[in-house]
């Protein structure tokens, strides 16, 4: 398992905590998280069971180079507990908080998570933690959510949640979602953490989940959490760099380099001003560039 704040993150893919089935598979559609689900998707007579069947995978299924994520049950339940340890204890990568709130329930995410790391010999720091945003009061505290910890790797709009709270439901536009879009985005870029869309559910509505993933794409979201396998690629084409994106980061590399070795941190290249803005935005388009497998070891295109 891999843990950073500055991995690829476009596919977080919910897999039911409770449906062998899937936990099984779960590793084999390149999604870049696979995110077992102790929440909503299980019923509260199978809650210890889902949470073995995870515990029981996460510590013998080889799930790659995935990052692996638990949504456990929220902290107004009488599970949150046993699933932070249990957790924990099995070494999970990163631990998804629904309906986050306040500051103050990360801090109590947080302590619970150190005391576990420290009863089950786990390096104190190695936990890290999300929280997905489902309601008014979170969209309103954001900015406070996403910086209550340095365990913090990102954010989540939950729409289904959240339309509820808001008594609206989801539109094919999105517009109900306009402000907590732009609010949680600039709360994750302001803390130096991920921010990821929320689930698509209507499976047969594929021109509507690529229109919501341009927008997302265009918007500056790291990704989205997905249902569904298909949806993996379909993000990934979404988030897949063009050839003419990937020579121009290229060339953007190459002529900082040749300005540094000069002493410059600046540099015009086809008449256009390089400084290190534009060097981070090269960067990134190469890593997606790596992650698509468009260009070969030394960085160079190679298309599909
Ligand atoms: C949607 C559907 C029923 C469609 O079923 P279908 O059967 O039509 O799917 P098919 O495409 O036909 O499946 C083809 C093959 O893939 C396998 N397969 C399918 N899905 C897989 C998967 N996820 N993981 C691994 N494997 C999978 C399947 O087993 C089959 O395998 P096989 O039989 O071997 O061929 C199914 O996908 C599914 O259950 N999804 C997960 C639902 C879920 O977790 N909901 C809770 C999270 S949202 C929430 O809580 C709201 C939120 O909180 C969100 C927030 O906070 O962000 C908020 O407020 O907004
Ligand atoms: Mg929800």
């Amino acid at each position: 398992m891999a843990n950073s704040k500055e991995r690829l993150r476009r596919t977080m893919m919910f897999v039911p905590g409770n449906n062998p089935a899937m936990i099984k598979d779960a590793g084999i559609f390149g999604a870049d998280s696979i995110m077992f689900d102790l929440e909503d998707a299980v019923s509260m007579a199978e809650k210890d069971a889902a949470r073995y069947l995870v515990y029981e995978a996460i510590t013998t299924i080889d799930y790659g180079t995935a990052e692996l994520v638990v949504r456990i049950n929220g902290l107004d339940t009488p599970y949150y507990q046993n699933d932070i340890k249990a957790m924990v204890k099995a070494g999970i990568d990163v631990i998804r908080l629904p309906k986050a709130e306040t500051a103050e329930m990360i801090h109590e995410l947080e302590a619970l998570v150190a005391a576990a790391e420290v009863e089950f010999g786990r390096e104190v720091g190695s936990t890290n933690l999300m929280a997905a945003i489902e309601s008014a009061k979170g969209v309103v505290n954001a900015n406070e959510i996403a910086a209550a910890s340095p365990r913090m790797i990102g954010i989540a709009l939950s729409a289904e949640d959240y339309t509820t709270d808001m008594k609206t439901h989801r539109y094919p536009d999105g517009q109900e979602l306009l402000y907590a879009r732009n609010v949680i985005l600039h709360a994750a870029r302001a803390a130096g953490i991920a921010a990821f869309d929320t689930v698509f559910t209507n499976m047969d509505d594929e021109a509507g989940f690529y229109r919501e993933t341009e927008l997302i794409h265009q918007l500056g979201f790291d990704g989205k959490s997905l249902v569904n396998p298909r949806q993996v690629a379909m993000v990934n084409k979404v988030y897949q760099p063009t050839e003419k994106e990937i020579r121009n980061a290229q060339q953007v590399i190459l002529a900082i380099e040749q300005a540094r070795i000069k002493g410059s941190g600046v540099i015009s290249l086809n008449g256009q001003m390089v400084d290190r803005p534009v060097v981070l935005r090269a960067e990134r388009v190469m890593r997606l560039a790596k992650a698509n497998n468009l260009v070969d070891a030394e960085g160079e295109y190679i298309g599909k």
